[in-house]
């Protein structure tokens, strides 16, 4: 039986990789959070990886507050590009497939088309830095890779937009929400599916000797693209919640982490070579 060791488990995506475990069941699995492995600490992982011996390693654990990454620089490179160098390192000792999500926060979004894999990173803030520094490591490292760079993404655990825009109408009649910024929200629940599903086409690939093509960068989303005003405006309607919800630019919502106006990811190479049907994001947000 095939192992799969996935780190930061109790973040949004390692809980939904949790949640959908039973329809694959044919796959060993162990989830660890900082508590059990932390990515920063390479000795740990060695150890870790000479007791388990993963054939595949999802790594969602991720420095993730945005805004807080430009003060905590350190913190934010430790976990986002040393972790991941420290996975790859043992990965690459004990033959591990790795699965590492990244972001759409790695463009500077001057692009007014979807990004495509091929286009070159430029990230605006610490946190696309952080996870930019993580993927080349990962690429300079380790053969075996998948990266997997999503966007916006919600869940119901941990934090997110939707959560917020839900906890904020709690308590408020009227909000204003950024209308300038495009990009595609992620049901976490779909990106899980998408790895599971990239895991078993690999297998396969493998089986027919095909594994070492198809290795390297991918980007994946649900599809269309939207505000985060359009985001709000839908959140709220899929809720029926009443609130007063006014568009507004950027400059009028300051923040200390710039965010690319545009971060659209085009699909195509995912869904060409893994045989993915991605849903659209109202549909998805609805089957939240
Ligand atoms: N959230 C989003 O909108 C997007 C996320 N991504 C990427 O997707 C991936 C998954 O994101 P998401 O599930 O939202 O992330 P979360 O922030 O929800 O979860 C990350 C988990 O990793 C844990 N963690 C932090 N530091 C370490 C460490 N040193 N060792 C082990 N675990 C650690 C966190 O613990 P704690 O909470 O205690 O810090 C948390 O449980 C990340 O790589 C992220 O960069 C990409 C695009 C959009
Ligand atoms: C709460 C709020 C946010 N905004 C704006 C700020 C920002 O430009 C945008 C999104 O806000 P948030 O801070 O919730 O989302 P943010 O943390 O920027 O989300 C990002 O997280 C990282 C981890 C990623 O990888 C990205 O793909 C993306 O999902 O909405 C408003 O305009 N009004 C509001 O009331």
């Amino acid at each position: 039986m095939k192992k799969i060791l996935v780190t930061g488990s109790l973040g949004q995506l390692g809980k939904c990789l949790q949640d959908i475990s039973n329809q694959y069941s044919d796959f060993e699995y162990k989830y660890v959070d900082i508590d059990e492995l932390d990515i920063c600490d390479s000795k740990q992982i060695l150890d870790f990886f000479h007791d388990f011996k993963p054939d595949f390693c999802i790594n969602t654990a991720a420095y993730t507050a945005v805004d807080k990454a430009e003060e905590d620089t350190q913190k934010a490179f430790d976990v986002n590009a040393n972790g991941a160098k420290n996975l790859a390192e043992s990965c690459l000792e004990y033959n591990t497939v790795l699965i590492h999500i990244s972001t759409d926060f790695v463009f500077d979004g001057a692009k007014t088309t979807p990004y495509k894999e091929s286009d070159f990173p430029n990230p605006i803030s610490i946190y696309g830095a952080s996870k930019w520094e993580g993927e080349k490591h990962i690429q300079s490292i380790l053969p075996k890779h998948f990266i997997i760079r999503t966007s916006w993404l919600y869940s119901p655990y941990g934090s997110n937009f939707v959560k917020t825009m839900l906890r904020l109408a709690e308590t408020r009649t009227e909000l204003s929400v950024v209308n300038d910024q495009i990009g595609t929200p992620t049901n976490a629940l779909d990106l899980a599916e998408a790895i599971m599903h990239m895991i078993s086409k690999h297998i396969l690939f493998e089986q027919r000797k095909q594994g070492i093509d198809f290795y390297g960068t991918y980007h994946f989303s649900n599809e269309g693209y939207c505000s985060w005003f359009d985001f709000a405006k839908k959140i709220f309607e899929t809720n029926n919640i009443k609130i007063n919800l006014k568009p507004i630019p950027t400059s009028n919502y300051p923040t200390p982490a710039k965010r690319p106006i545009y971060s659209v990811l085009d699909k195509t190479k995912i869904t060409n070579i893994f045989g993915l049907e991605v849903k659209n994001w109202e549909e998805s947000l609805k089957t939240h």
